[in-house]
């Protein structure tokens, strides 16, 4: 196929030992049920052909997007074109390797976002052991999102499409967005439901039509070991998610977005959370939000990556050049390579460390603490001295 865009413009590879498969899951067909990208480790068989697995699947996600982002519809058509031919590198429906149990993230977007931008996060993890479940929100913070009405409309493969709702004047914009991470907070604790019955042998039909045959995951789970992780809105539905589900044993926000949050969770949550920050989002206020989470505690942590940018933790970093992603702040000071290694190699060390896994990730450990050239311990925004401060 012909690419309008250089080869150096790729969602990076996973680091770890692992191949990555990946499919698309939806069970059951209605807005209520739970839809997800699956990453996880596969059986690389050599004489399987294997295809690479499609980024954005539908052209209806790049309308979406480009009306969140409130772009003229003719910027509509030329993201959509710019973009369609990007793949993840994972294998599409490939066989997932067994012989090991494996822990399980369920991972939550941001806003204006759907389940299968935060591919090179989803497909790097996979590659160190995990199963992660790219969960897509029907709380109308995707860009777009679909569903089938009836059985009918299933049949027919007619699907339903469910655009972004702008903030709305009959409700302050916490009102709606707590209601949303509250909605959010469900759907990941069902697409979690849905993960462990599969894993407890329960006969499941995807109503998306995939070669995959579920039962591989029959008991390929490790249901001791089981973590939460997002992006901004998707970060502050992590930490509503501990408080809410206790299967979800710790939590790591990518950039919280912190404002859904009410002020009462601070004492609701008893899970440790791991705060990896942008240099450039994060303000005082929103800092001071997350520093609440420390109270007492010692397993609650906060690193910021140096000269990162919000969008460094979406796909969106690798899929632009420099002049787009300066444009649209995609790229950060840091290489997008970088970032994303640190992000990935911090998470795995704390997942060891409250996961009880026994790998080799504890070689991370440092990063933990921000001891890396690109990282500092806790934030740059907003100043520390005033602000309680836990005893080093
Ligand atoms: C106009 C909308 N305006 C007000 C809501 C703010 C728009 N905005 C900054 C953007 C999203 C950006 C983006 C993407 C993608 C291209 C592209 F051209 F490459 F496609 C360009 C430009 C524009 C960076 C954000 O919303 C930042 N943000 C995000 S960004 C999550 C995201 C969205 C779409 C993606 F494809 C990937 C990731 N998730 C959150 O949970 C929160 C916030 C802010 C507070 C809470």
């Amino acid at each position: 196929m012909s690419t309008t865009f250089n080869d150096k413009h790729q969602i990076p590879r996973g680091k770890g030992n692992y191949s990555v498969g990946c499919i698309d899951l939806m069970f059951d067909f209605s807005v209520k049920g739970s839809l997800l990208r699956l990453y996880y480790p596969s059986r690389d068989s050599e004489d399987d052909v294997h295809h690479n697995t499609v980024w954005i699947p539908s052209k209806e996600y790049f309308l979406g997007l480009s009306k969140f982002l409130g772009l003229h519809k003719l910027m509509g058509k030329f993201i959509t074109h710019y973009f369609s031919s990007v793949t993840s590198p994972a294998n599409w429906d490939a066989p997932l390797k067994n012989g090991e149990k494996y822990p399980l993230i369920i991972f939550s977007h941001g806003l204006g976002a759907f389940r299968t931008v935060y591919s090179a996060l989803g497909i790097d993890l996979a590659s160190h052991g995990f199963i992660v479940a790219a969960v897509e929100h029907r709380d109308e913070s995707a860009s777009a999102t679909f569903y089938f009405e009836d059985e009918l409309a299933l049949q027919r493969n007619n699907k339903t499409w469910l655009p972004y709702k702008q903030l709305s004047s009959e409700m302050t914009e916490y009102a709606q967005r707590h209601q949303q991470v509250l909605q959010r907070a469900e759907e990941c604790s069902k697409a979690l439901n849905l993960i462990l019955d599969i894993n407890e042998g329960k006969a499941v039909e995807n109503a998306l039509n995939s070669s995959f045959n579920l039962q591989q995951l029959e008991d390929m789970i490790d249901e001791n070991k089981i973590a939460i992780m997002g992006h901004s809105f998707g970060g502050a539905t992590a930490i509503q998610s501990l408080s809410e589900d206790n299967r979800f044993r710790c939590a790591i926000a990518l950039d919280a977005w912190m404002n859904p949050l009410s002020d009462e969770l601070y004492s609701k949550v008893v899970q440790p959370i791991f705060f990896i920050n942008s240099e450039r989002f994060q303000t005082a206020e929103n800092v001071m939000k997350m520093r609440q989470f420390y109270l007492g505690d010692k397993e609650t942590k906060m690193i910021t990556i140096k000269g990162s940018v919000h969008q460094n933790f979406p796909d969106f970093t690798f899929v632009t050049g420099k002049i787009l992603g300066y444009i649209f702040s995609l790229k950060g000071n840091i290489d997008s390579d970088v970032a994303i290694g640190l992000t990935s190699k911090a998470s795995l060390a704390f997942l060891q460390k409250h996961l009880d896994l026994q790998r080799n990730f504890d070689q991370w450990d440092p990063l933990i603490e921000g001891e890396d050239v690109n990282l500092m311990r806790d934030s740059n925004a907003g100043s520390q001295n005033n602000l309680h401060r836990p005893p080093c």
